[in-house]
């Protein structure tokens, strides 16, 4: 077992893990590669896994957990947090509750312990297929589909509901109608996009921000290296004898958010895991605050001129 993950209450009562391995990867690999990184996660000490409809990567992870279990690597399921994504195909109101039944049927789960729509807008309920069409995107009804996700709590097939790349203004449109408020909002957060406005209004409204591509997708095909690469951050590296890496994800930890960070390899799972016993001091948060600001994925994939959204400007809100 590793180091000791932190956990925070959600708005739901139930806790969280402030650190989960991300498992989404282009091309998908191997299932038994997936399979087994996720085995070698699990004996790093990680509890808390973040996939999705779309990652590919829920049917292996199932495996891992039923593995896992079986080798008393965990006691019981419920050690362990998984959450899972509603894919824009199936955000439509009566679509949403046969999509986590799917998804638990591939995690061989009962339950999961988040559910979050994946991105602000729906497409047609065609066969999934990525890259979708861009004809096929279309807005998305923020009450019907909450609507859906709050009946798939209230049936307990989920602990807890949230949202994925909602702005401010999003988030504030689903919450009017909103019985059971978002318990998180797990955006692109790192030290080259910070934040601030939407880590603010998420604090204000008791909503946990979870931070996607904490390193920068630094191997994603529209990843970056603007945070691997960070002279900042390579400088307070060296000075703290930590890796940028671990300052990038002390950083984002140290602002009350939690980290999804991907690897699957296992000496870079545990260097990932080793930023809980030490800290950057005020100054050098300071410094990190000097970073340039760049969103790395611009979300053009969602920009059409017959969808939702015809500029990024629409789908981002202008939130930074
Ligand atoms: N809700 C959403 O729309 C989105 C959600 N996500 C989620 O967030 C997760 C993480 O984000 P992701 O985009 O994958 O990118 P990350 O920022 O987590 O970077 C992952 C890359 O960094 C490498 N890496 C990991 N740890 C280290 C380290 N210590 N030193 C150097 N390199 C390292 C990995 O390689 P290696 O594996 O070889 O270690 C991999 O190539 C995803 O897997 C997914 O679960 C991601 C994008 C969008
Ligand atoms: O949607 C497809 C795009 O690759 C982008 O959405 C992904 O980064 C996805 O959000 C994810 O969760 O990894």
């Amino acid at each position: 077992m590793g180091e000791r993950i932190p956990e925070v209450v959600l708005n739901s009562g139930e806790k969280i893990p402030m650190l989960g391995l991300g498992t989404a990867s282009s091309p998908v690999p191997h299932q038994d590669l997936l399979i087994s990184s996720f085995i070698s996660a699990i004996e790093t000490g990680c509890r808390h896994f973040d996939t999705g409809a779309l990652y590919g990567s829920e049917a292996p992870l199932g495996k891992a957990i039923a593995q896992a279990l079986q080798q008393g690597r965990v006691k019981t399921r419920d050690e362990l947090f998984i959450t899972s994504k509603l894919w824009c195909t199936n955000a439509h109101h009566d679509r949403v509750l046969p999509a986590l039944k799917q998804s638990l049927q591939n995690l061989e789960l009962d339950y999961i312990d988040l559910y979050l729509i994946h991105w602000p807008v729906s497409s047609k309920p065609v066969e999934y297929k990525f890259p979708f069409d861009k004809e096929d995107l279309l807005p998305m009804d923020f009450k019907a589909v909450w609507e859906a996700m709050e009946e798939c709590q209230r049936l307990g097939l989920v602990k807890s509901i949230g949202v994925s790349n909602f702005s401010c203004k999003k988030l504030s449109q689903l919450m009017v109608n909103a019985k059971i408020p978002p318990a998180v909002n797990q955006v692109e957060l790192n030290p080259a996009w910070q934040q601030r406005q939407l880590r603010d209004f998420c604090k204000e409204n008791g909503i946990l921000v979870s931070a996607w591509s904490p390193l920068g997708a630094c191997g994603a095909s529209w990843g970056s290296l603007a945070v691997m690469d960070s002279p900042i951050l390579k400088e307070i590296a060296a000075a703290k004898g930590k890796s940028t890496a671990q300052v990038s994800l002390r950083w984002i930890y140290q602002q009350g958010v939690s980290v999804i960070v991907k690897s699957f390899n296992k000496e870079r799972m545990k260097e990932n895991l080793g930023i809980f016993d030490w800290e950057l001091s005020e100054e050098e948060l300071q410094q990190i605050s000097q970073i340039p600001q760049q969103r790395g994925f611009s979300g053009e994939l969602f920009i059409s001129p017959t969808g939702p959204y015809k500029t990024v400007q629409e789908l981002w809100d202008e939130d930074s």
